[in-house]
């Protein structure tokens, strides 16, 4: 067995200690399947990180490790300084210090907001609770609200109240499990607007899982992008946009066109033609990402010749299909509207480099 660390040794920390909570290799097994396997992450304090993933990925079993619903099977969590789960211990959820919002924001129905808010503060006098609670629910902008009963409130409310009753016993770490997916789209924009504002005003350190890349680039600070789970990559939405490490990463944060490239004299080529330089040695087998945004109407002398096979108009921007010799799946595109005139049909394709992504095939890379 590893030597475990005693629990006030500080955590083993990239962030020179301002690391809020942090999974050290953790492993997870359950019913005779690994489920996480060698995860480390850091969640810096007073930032937002996002576990980003497919479902199934792991990211909820981390969640929940960290609240000490789950246990893992080897690894270590900190929250803060603190060893909270390790080999030899294990700190109940109600010693953690973490705040909880759920995908259903799990408020109670039969208790008002102020009550709701109330119940995670059972440990304080109850002056001093109810003046929290107050507090909480001003901060959400729902003080006015807080004899009413959830069913009487929006969506929208609903995930502020159970935003209050998570923050309002100040936790160390707030951890949202795809917090919004319950609200309908419109709602949606406005509601994370809102919560990042809270999050922002109280400093809190906040881990919100999501598959969706677009609101983890909304909300995170940085993002933990997972599969199968493991850690593919980690960073801030800017660096994971426009470096992703594998063709996983890069068709995970945006639509992309899988290309088969090879290398000849130092140049990947393609059937868009020569899209990037390489040292690998001739004949090396390449996978190109190529975003939809990617993909440019050229000349006849800088591009390849395709065929407009059908286009959808999308309001800003049109989604156009075009056929490539030696590409068997349609080349997909996003185009400007008006930027293909109507009744063409033949048009000249290019890449732009800034949008192409170039990775050394490897098995079951795609
Ligand atoms: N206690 C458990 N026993 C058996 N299997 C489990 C257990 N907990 C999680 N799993 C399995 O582990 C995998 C990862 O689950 P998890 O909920 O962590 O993924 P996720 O990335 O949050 O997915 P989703 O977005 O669908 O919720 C799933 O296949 C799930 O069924």
């Amino acid at each position: 067995m590893r030597p475990v660390a005693p629990a006030d040794t500080p955590a083993p920390d990239i962030h020179a200690g301002r690391s809020a909570l942090t999974f050290r290799d953790l492993s997870f097994e359950a019913g005779g399947r690994e489920i996480l396997r060698d995860v480390s992450i850091q969640a810096e304090a007073g930032k937002v990180l996002c576990l980003l993933g497919p479902s199934g990925s792991g990211k909820t079993s981390l969640l929940r490790m960290a609240a000490g619903i789950e246990r893992q099977t080897r690894g270590e969590i900190w929250i803060g300084d603190r060893l909270v789960a390790g080999p030899e211990r294990y700190e109940p959820p109600e010693a953690r210090g973490v705040g909880l919002v759920f995908q259903d924001f799990a408020l109670f129905p039969h208790k008002t907001l102020r009550d709701n808010v109330l119940y995670g503060l059972a440990g304080l006098p109850r002056r001093e609770a109810k003046a929290r609670a107050e507090a909480a629910l001003d901060h959400v902008r729902l003080g006015p609200l807080a004899d009413s009963f959830p069913h009487h409130l929006s969506g929208g409310e609903q995930q502020r109240a159970a935003l209050a009753r998570a923050l309002a016993p100040r936790p160390r770490v707030i951890l949202m499990d795809e917090p919004f997916s319950g609200l309908d789209s419109r709602l949606k924009d406005e509601v994370r607007a809102e919560t990042l504002a809270i999050l922002t005003q109280t400093r809190s350190t906040a881990v919100i899982v999501t598959h969706d890349p677009e609101e983890a680039m909304r909300m995170g600070d940085r993002i933990a992008l997972l599969r199968n789970g493991r850690l593919v990559q980690t960073g801030t939405p800017r660096q994971l946009y426009l470096n992703p490490s594998s063709l996983f990463a890069a068709g995970f944060l945006a639509e992309i066109n899988v290309l088969a490239g090879s290398v000849q004299a130092g140049k990947v080529t393609t059937p868009l033609g020569i899209v990037a330089h390489s040292p690998r040695s001739d004949g090396t087998k390449m996978d190109v990402a190529v975003r939809l945004t990617g993909v440019k109407l050229a000349t006849s002398t800088g591009g390849t010749s395709a065929r407009v096979l059908e286009r959808r108009f999308l309001g800003g921007e049109e989604l156009v299909l075009l056929a490539v010799d030696g590409v068997s799946a349609p080349v997909r595109a996003r185009f400007h509207p008006g930027e293909l005139a109507d009744n063409v049909h033949d048009v000249f394709v290019a890449v732009d480099p800034v949008e192409t992504f170039v990775f050394e095939r490897t098995e079951g890379s795609v």
